[in-house]
């Protein structure tokens, strides 16, 4: 199906680059994305450096106003404020970024996240107006033992509950299945165009077709320039979490694909 949904190709650096190296990184490929974006509206483009590289990030976008690149936080809380030592909240992130990436599956193998929890966060980033690119996926086993589907709608259902109409529809999912990440084993896009084509088939049970046609999902998983064409030409793919190879020139040449490979 024909879609007007905005691609994104967002930029997991995940726990590398602190402030310095992130800032030098970040001067060096913001001019190449956004001379990208400036000619391809159709996409966009975030980067999501570690919170302690946020300020650093920023800055540097603020020099570069026509970029059209935005910066994303990898994680936050829900709390507005308070005696929460080593978080941070919604409301902080906001001073700066556009987006938040929650509930990426490191996040809930290493730090225990929950459903629950990620559904807190979630509410939260939507009540600051922050864009929540909330992950979802399934493990090796769940895999090998045909349990995609049932894991994806558990966390579709409990990690996305409570939404008003509104809210429903500014969500992005990103689909990354666990045996995909940083493994050089990416799922095949017509793998992932399927599971992700379930994903908005859920969610239209929940919040309704029209909710379900307006948001963005995902793939991330081993996603590099060798083969974000073959993700980005599937109907129901609307972009990439790219980790490893986000913080490498590639991602630059990822971006550059996905704009020229968008399905129509
Ligand atoms: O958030 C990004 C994903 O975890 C994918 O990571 P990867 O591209 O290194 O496989």
């Amino acid at each position: 199906m024909a879609t007007s949904r905005t691609a994104i190709i967002a930029g997991n650096w995940k726990m590398n680059m602190g402030p310095q190296q992130a800032s030098s990184f970040a001067r060096e490929i913001i001019p190449a994305l956004g001379r990208v974006i400036q000619h391809n509206p159709s996409i966009m483009s975030i980067l999501c450096p570690p919170s302690i590289s946020l300020a650093s990030v920023h800055e540097v976008l603020e020099a570069m106003p026509t970029s059209g690149v935005e910066l994303g936080a990898q994680n936050m809380y829900y709390e507005d404020k308070g005696a929460f030592t080593g978080e941070i909240a919604p409301g902080m992130v906001k001073e700066l970024c556009t987006t938040v990436i929650l509930g990426h599956s490191e996040r809930r193998m290493y730090f225990c996240e929950s459903d629950e929890l990620v559904n807190k966060k979630t509410l939260a980033a939507l009540a600051y107006g922050l864009r929540p690119i909330v992950c979802l996926g399934e493990n090796s086993e769940q895999y090998d033992s045909g349990e995609t589907q049932s894991v994806i709608k558990a966390q579709i259902q409990q990690s996305l509950a409570g939404l008003s109409d509104e809210q429903a529809s500014q969500i992005v999912i990103a689909y990354e299945p666990i045996w995909a990440i940083g493994t050089g084993k990416a799922a095949t896009a017509v793998g992932a165009g399927h599971v992700i084509h379930f994903i908005r088939h859920t969610y239209a049970s929940i919040y309704g077709e029209s909710a379900a046609q307006a948001i963005r999902i995902l793939y991330g998983g081993s996603v590099t320039s060798a083969n974000i064409g073959e993700f980005m030409v599937h109907p129901d793919i609307d972009g990439g979490l790219i980790g490893g190879a986000s913080i490498k020139d590639d991602f630059v040449e990822i971006v550059r694909i996905s704009a020229e490979t968008r399905h129509p």
